[in-house]
């Protein structure tokens, strides 16, 4: 496939590699300096996009790609606010869009894993639940696309959580009620890749999980399978759609 990195930063330039190796090829790296190339580039001479660039640019980037007619893999965190405007441009042009919070295999083994817990800890509303995610300090949005993800997923199951919170370090929530809230502790820390842990803390004891990256390997092989499996769809989709269902769900 002839890809375009929209977005070459530390992981356009993982996701590079991997595709190279893969034997795909790369129609162009597009970044702040050569973003007008986007308008440019001969439709034809673009199989798939792989979007991973910030917060503030991923929305506009997508308009343009499905309106080019190409196929969006969508990995930049933190614009969901847009995500039914953008859903409906998909489908307005007939186009094929592919979001996930997360695209390693790993991290979406723990978001079954997650709501499995959650199914279990609906009767217990003892133990609290909560979350903390790490980041690298150069990651702008905060909480992660993967916390809020698990977040959404202890909500669907826990009938005594209405809604998740970011953990205020500087002003905490002091006396404000937060037991209807599952709060997330966002932590930057040097170059750390990812790491989640979801936790239920009672009087007597602590249950918790956690899943680790190791490196950025996992969210970008994820990524470029996601456009081998996207070439000749339409629609929208997700890695719930590319992994089908799980033997826990059989
Ligand atoms: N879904 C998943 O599995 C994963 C998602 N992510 C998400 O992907 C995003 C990118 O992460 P990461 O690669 O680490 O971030 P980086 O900052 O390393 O890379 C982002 C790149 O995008 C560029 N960029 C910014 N705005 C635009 C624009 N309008 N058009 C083209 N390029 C632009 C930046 O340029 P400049 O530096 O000049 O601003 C930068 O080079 C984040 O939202 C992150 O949360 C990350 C890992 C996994
Ligand atoms: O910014 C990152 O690095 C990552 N962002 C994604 C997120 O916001 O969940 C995925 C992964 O944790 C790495």
């Amino acid at each position: 496939m002839n890809i375009l990195l929209l977005g070459y930063g530390k992981m356009g330039k993982t996701i590079e590699q991997i595709a190279l190796d893969r034997g795909h090829q790369i129609a162009a790296r597009i970044d702040v300096n050569n973003r007008a190339d986007l308008e440019t580039l001969p439709a034809d001479a673009v199989d798939a996009v792989i979007e991973f660039s910030s917060p503030e640019s991923a929305v506009e980037n997508i308009k343009i790609c499905l309106t080019r007619g190409w196929p969006v893999v969508c990995g930049t965190t933190g614009w969901l606010s847009h995500r039914a405007e953008v859903e409906q441009l998909c489908r307005d042009t007939n186009g094929a869009f592919f979001y996930a919070s997360n695209y390693s295999i790993g991290v979406n083994l723990f978001f079954r894993l997650n709501k499995t817990l959650a199914k279990f800890m609906r009767d217990y509303p003892s133990y609290r639940a909560s979350m903390t995610e790490i980041h690298h300090t150069e990651k702008k949005d905060a909480p992660s696309g993967t916390a809020i993800t698990l977040a959404e997923g202890l909500l669907e199951h826990l009938p005594h959580k209405s809604r998740w919170t970011l953990k205020e370090t500087d002003h905490p929530n002091l006396g404000e009620n937060q037991a209807d809230a599952v709060e997330i502790e966002s932590l930057r820390e040097g170059a750390v890749p990812g790491t989640h842990t979801v936790r239920f803390d009672s009087d007597v004891d602590l249950i918790e999980i956690t899943h680790v990256a190791h490196s950025r390997q996992g969210f970008a092989l994820g990524a470029v399978v996601a456009a081998e499996w996207l070439a000749g769809r339409e629609g929208v989709f997700g890695m719930d759609d590319l992994l089908g269902v799980m033997s826990d769900e059989r």
